[in-house]
């Protein structure tokens, strides 16, 4: 498969090891200041870029008719722009806030404890995320995705950073040098406390998902998330 790299800092040169490893070419390695894009040779993109860039990076590949592949958080204003997008150009796109498999399993373990704990109104949830220091947003996008898990079971109806109102999930974020995404789901009572919590050693787990995700988007058409690329239920 030909790859292009929109965003080629340490997500972009991991998945192009990734991708290497499993026989695919990088045609393509777009980051801030190319001028020249050949989607002729394109046959998936893989966005791993910044907050202010991915849009227009997903926009320009749906034009294109490339089917895109997008890891970037922090842009979430524009997602119903991407998800219409791509309806009208019948195109293909997945964006997920964590493309590993460990943190997809992750997300269904959390939906599956927070329906467990809707009913026990003596437990209060919280959330924290730790990353590295270049990261750029707050809260990351796993922790906002983890949130929606567990306002889609309960009766949270929001999440917010640090100091939280009564029906919503308080979320802190800590910047640790080279960490590179730690997340756990906490429930405490006057009494005890429970803990999910999930470690990435690595980027090399997000970037083989990236790879795989783009494997299987090609010949597709529609919006898409890790669930159905992973076939969870
Ligand atoms: N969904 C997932 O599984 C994961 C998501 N991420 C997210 O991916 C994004 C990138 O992460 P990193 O590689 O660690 O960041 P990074 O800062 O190392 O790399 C970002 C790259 O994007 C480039 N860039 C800026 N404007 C651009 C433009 N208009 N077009 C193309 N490239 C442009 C920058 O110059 C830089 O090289 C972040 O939003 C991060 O939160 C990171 C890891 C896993
Ligand atoms: O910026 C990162 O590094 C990461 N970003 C993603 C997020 O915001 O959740 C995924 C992972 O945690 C690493």
């Amino acid at each position: 498969m030909n790859i292009a790299l929109f965003g080629y800092g340490k997500m972009g040169k991991m998945i192009e090891q990734i991708a290497l490893k499993r026989n695919h070419t990088i045609v393509a390695k777009v980051d801030v200041d190319t001028t020249e894009i050949n989607y002729s040779e394109i046959d998936v993109a893989i966005d791993f870029s910044m907050p202010n860039a991915a849009y227009g990076n997903i926009k320009n590949c749906l034009e294109h008719n490339i089917p895109v592949i997008s890891g970037t958080t922090g842009w979430l204003q524009d997602y119903q722009n991407a998800v219409d997008l791509c309806k009208e150009k019948n195109g293909a796109f997945i964006y997920a806030s964590n493309f590993s498999l460990g943190v997809n399993l992750f997300f269904e373990l959390n939906s599956y404890l927070a329906k467990m704990m809707a009913p026990l109104k003596q437990y209060n949830v919280s959330m924290e995320e730790i990353h590295h220091t270049q990261k750029l947003d707050a809260p990351s996008g796993t922790a906002i995705t983890l949130a929606e898990g567990v306002i889609n079971e309960t009766d949270y109806t929001n999440w917010k950073l640090d100091e939280a109102g009564e029906q919503e999930i308080p979320i802190t974020a800590k910047r640790i040098a080279d960490t590179p995404g730690t997340h756990t789901v906490s429930y405490d009572s006057e009494v005890d406390g429970i803990e999910i919590k999930h470690t990435a050693h690595n980027r090399e787990g997000f970037a083989l998902g990236a790879v795989i995700a783009a494997e299987w988007i090609v010949g597709k058409s529609g919006v898409f998330t890790m669930k159905d690329v992973l076939n969870l239920s």
